[in-house]
């Protein structure tokens, strides 16, 4: 190699090296421009909450997903007051934990505030037919179509059903306390809820599903069963640039799965067509199909307290399903009825089991339960006063949901506040908090079922709220009742439980509350 030659190639280096600087300081600086311009432009459009008085207060899209979504909330609550405003990109969300105003946004002027969040994909007919996306008129039908199947007459036609899966679970927890008696209660009551929403929902029986690798049960952990959902985030709060890339928040070969599922024992019904009216969930949504339905306010008349009214049945509601509609109420019922029962029931199993004393009193309560009523009679069990205090203790320490959202569809004055909240804003409603606020529950962080005891019940009705409230509660908050009650009941008669040494640890996911194990020791009583 010549000097010559050497010396071009050292300037040509030199040359490379300066052209790659440049183009890394251009890009580098462009960079920092857009995101100095996007920084601003969200700012600019983060004033409306100033505008009104309402406390701002900013919030890191990183904290809310690397903490649990719980303890971030709660303390977001405890610092920040009843009413407090953030903002999601530039979308503004308004925290509301006063009671009063909370009656207001979710009963008394509920036509304005009939709607959650937009959770629609625009591509997934699937998800943006479910009962808990859609809106106004479309939501007002299925709700009046879906209703009638969690009536009290329904439910109480339901409870032999129920026994028989409350049956199996005896069956696979013997074998269970015949072992060093650790176990996951999450899993196995995750199997008797599904049998429960596979009968009530289709009235089939479905064998095997304590088997852990039983794919209806392996499908349904897939749906919450993850930490950070990336797409979910996206659609939670992005929701339009979702929508232009077609992103559905669930994966697609689990909704398949729960759709081929429902299509086949739709087939299967029609196939059979046998004369016995049936009386399950199926049954309604086909008879509504055929345009075959009458509406029976009458079957909700026991839903007479404002809290948890049902909307009316009109004549003019139509009622006819489409079949996208149908199918997509009844992957509802598989996702909704599932992990939340599920979730509750081995929750108040970990507190019983820490608890030995509230564990006793619940054990008297059931033997009266079993040894005059055989475990098995539906207004019975609806009257155990115990058992009753003991869940609500336990949904209010630990929710299945942490929050509930309403989307008002005009502008609307919050009562006595001066604060406007336009159309399209988000009310968020932190119950998670709410329940665990001084002001609503004395001690609040105690375990305590004996403040839910008829005669000492002080909280204010709006300040608990684990199954929602007013016209869009929980549709399926009786079914759960019964089936939680039935559960807990009998094993607390049938089985003793002791703390594991293992702490609960929840998915962040989705703003539920759904732990990953319940580990709890059992032995059966004498
Ligand atoms: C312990 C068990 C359960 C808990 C804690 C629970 C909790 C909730 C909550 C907090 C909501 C939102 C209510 C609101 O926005 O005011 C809800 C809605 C809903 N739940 Fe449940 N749920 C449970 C069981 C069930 C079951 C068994 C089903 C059905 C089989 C069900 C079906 C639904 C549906 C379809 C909605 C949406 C209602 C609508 O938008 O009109 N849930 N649930």
């Amino acid at each position: 190699m010549t000097d010559f030659d050497f010396n071009s190639e050292i300037s040509l280096a030199v040359s490379h090296n300066s052209i790659l600087h440049i183009w890394s300081f251009i890009l580098t600086t462009c960079l920092l421009v857009t995101v100095l311009a996007i920084y601003r432009y969200v700012s600019s459009q983060c004033t409306y909450w100033e505008t009104q008085g309402v406390k701002t207060v900013s919030v890191g899209l990183l904290t809310r997903f690397t903490k649990q979504w719980h303890e971030w909330e709660h303390e977001l609550c405890k610092r920040n007051g009843k009413i407090f405003g953030i903002y999601e990109m530039t979308k503004p969300v308004l925290f509301v934990s006063d009671p009063d105003l909370i009656r207001d946004i979710l009963v008394k002027d509920f036509h304005i505030f009939n709607n959650r969040r937009d959770f629609s994909t625009g591509v997934e007919p699937l998800l943006d037919n479910m009962l808990t996306v859609v809106k106004d008129e479309q939501w007002k039908k299925i709700r009046s179509i879906m209703s009638p199947t969690f009536s009290t007459g329904k439910l109480k036609k339901m409870m032999p059903l129920i026994v028989e899966c409350r049956n199996s679970l005896f069956n696979n927890l013997d074998k269970i306390a015949k072992t060093d008696g650790q176990t996951d209660m999450k899993r196995l009551l995750g199997a008797y809820a599904m049998e429960v929403v596979i009968q009530v929902a289709f009235g089939t029986k479905v064998d095997a599903l304590f088997d852990e690798n039983n794919p209806i049960i392996v499908n349904a952990r897939k749906v919450f069963g993850q930490n950070i959902n990336p797409k979910l985030i996206l659609v939670l709060f992005a929701p339009k640039l979702a929508k232009l890339l077609k992103i559905s928040p669930f994966d697609k070969k689990v909704m398949n799965f729960f759709k081929d599922l429902t299509l086949n024992i739709i087939e299967e019904r029609k196939r059979n067509n046998d004369s016995v009216k049936r009386i399950d969930f199926l049954q309604l949504m086909l008879d509504s199909m055929q345009n075959n339905i009458t509406l029976d306010s009458e079957e909700n008349k026991d839903n007479d307290h404002e809290k948890y009214k049902e909307i009316q049945a009109t004549d003019d509601i139509d009622k006819t399903l489409t079949s996208d509609e149908l199918v997509a109420q009844c992957v509802l019922f598989f996702l909704a009825g599932y992990e939340t029962s599920a979730t509750t029931m081995s929750l108040c199993l970990h507190q019983i089991a820490k608890h030995p004393e509230v564990q006793q009193k619940l054990y008297l309560e059931s033997k009266k339960y079993f040894d005059e009523y055989k475990g098995v009679d539906y207004d019975e069990l609806n009257s155990l006063k115990y058992l009753n205090a003991v869940i609500m203790e336990t949904q209010r320490l630990l929710p299945a949901a942490l929050f509930l959202e309403r989307v008002p569809n005009e502008d609307y004055e919050l009562r006595g506040t001066g604060i406007t909240i336009k159309k399209g804003h988000i009310v968020h409603i932190p119950l998670y908090a709410m329940q665990r606020d001084a002001d609503n529950f004395a001690d609040p962080e105690v375990f305590r079922p004996e403040r839910f005891l008829p005669e000492n019940i002080a909280h204010h009705p709006y300040a608990y709220l684990p199954f929602g409230a007013g016209p869009r509660n929980c549709i399926g908050m009786r079914l759960a009742q019964m089936e939680v009650r039935l559960g807990l009941i009998s094993l607390a008669n049938r089985y003793r439980f002791y703390p594991s040494e293992k702490p609960l640890e929840f998915f962040t996911s989705g703003g539920g509350m759904i732990p990953k194990t319940v580990m709890v020791k059992m032995e059966r009583r004498a």
